[in-house]
């Protein structure tokens, strides 16, 4: 695979050819990812949730994702590394500033921030300092105790023009892309057509510009209730490089997700 960059993403965009996403914590499974051909890595604050066995990813801190950035920067090759913010770093201007660089130095390639349009400000001054930028609309999983659970979004009418407007407000700001989690798949095609930057979805249907999925959720090791939106890729492979071929193989040729895994 040739190196991955946002150019890299916006021209598969263009070309309409879907860009393939994945978690990663550690080395190891990040050189796997890469083999596979997964064009975009992200050290998740789900890492929370199922490497620390915590209910939400509010109890992550900066200190944690830095340290999986710096062992999933050693394995990953020519994939692009996202990393998310971790809860709370959006506190104030200066803290966003100052996480996000820590970020960056740590081996970031493009930084993940949860929040809706009043994010913008905070997007506007990354984006001056050369810090691309994710936004993370629709389920945002840091807002789980306001939201009432990891519930669909924008399945009303108003809610969904909301995220659409909310999505352009962003990239208006500066957003080099956005990842749009738990809607309904005619909200994430919206978005998707609707903007020039990448879409990345997660249970967003089967139009956004990318799709991602969390590790643990492609091989199986999920606990507890697996969202829809997942798929148990070891189940058609005989090993886990051969199952991350097989999400990778699914995205690009637009099997994954199928109708079973949208809203
Ligand atoms: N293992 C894992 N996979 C994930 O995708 C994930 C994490 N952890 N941790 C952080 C967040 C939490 N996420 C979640 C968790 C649960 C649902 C879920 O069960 N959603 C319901 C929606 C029901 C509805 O409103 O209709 C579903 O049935 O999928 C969705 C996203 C996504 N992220
Ligand atoms: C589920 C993805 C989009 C995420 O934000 C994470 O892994 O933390
Ligand atoms: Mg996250």
């Amino acid at each position: 695979m040739k190196t991955v960059s946002l150019s890299t993403l916006q021209a598969f965009k263009r070309a309409g050819e879907p860009i393939s996403c994945l978690t990663a914590y550690d080395a190891s499974f990040a050189r796997a990812a890469g083999e596979a051909g997964i064009e975009v890595l992200l050290v998740g604050d789900s890492l929370g949730m199922v490497l620390q066995g915590h209910a939400s990813t509010l109890p992550v801190t900066l200190a944690d994702i830095c340290y999986h950035t710096h062992c999933v920067v050693r394995g990953k090759g020519a994939s692009l590394l996202m990393v998310d913010l971790p809860f709370m770093s959006n506190s104030t201007p200066e803290r966003l500033l100052q996480d996000a660089g820590e970020l960056m130095r740590a081996g970031a390639e493009l930084v993940k921030v949860e929040g809706e349009a009043w994010m913008a400000d905070g997007i506007r001054e990354l984006t001056r300092r050369g810090v691309p930028v994710c936004a993370h609309l629709g389920l945002t999983p840091q807002s789980v105790y306001q939201l009432g659970g990891y519930k669909v979004q924008g399945r009303e009418t108003e809610h969904a023009a909301r995220i659409l407007e909310d999505a352009r407000t962003l990239v208006e700001a500066g957003a080099s892309a956005i990842l749009l989690e738990c809607v309904p798949a005619s909200l994430g095609r919206a978005v998707s057509e609707a903007l020039e930057v990448p879409v990345i979805g997660i249970g967003a249907g089967p139009d956004t510009d990318g799709q991602i999925l969390v590790m643990h959720d492609v091989l199986g090791v999920t606990h507890g209730r697996t969202p829809r939106f997942v798929k148990n890729f070891m189940a058609e492979a005989d090993d886990i490089p051969g199952a991350l071929r097989r999400y990778h193989e699914d995205v690009k040729a637009r099997r994954f997700p199928a109708e079973e895994h949208c809203f």
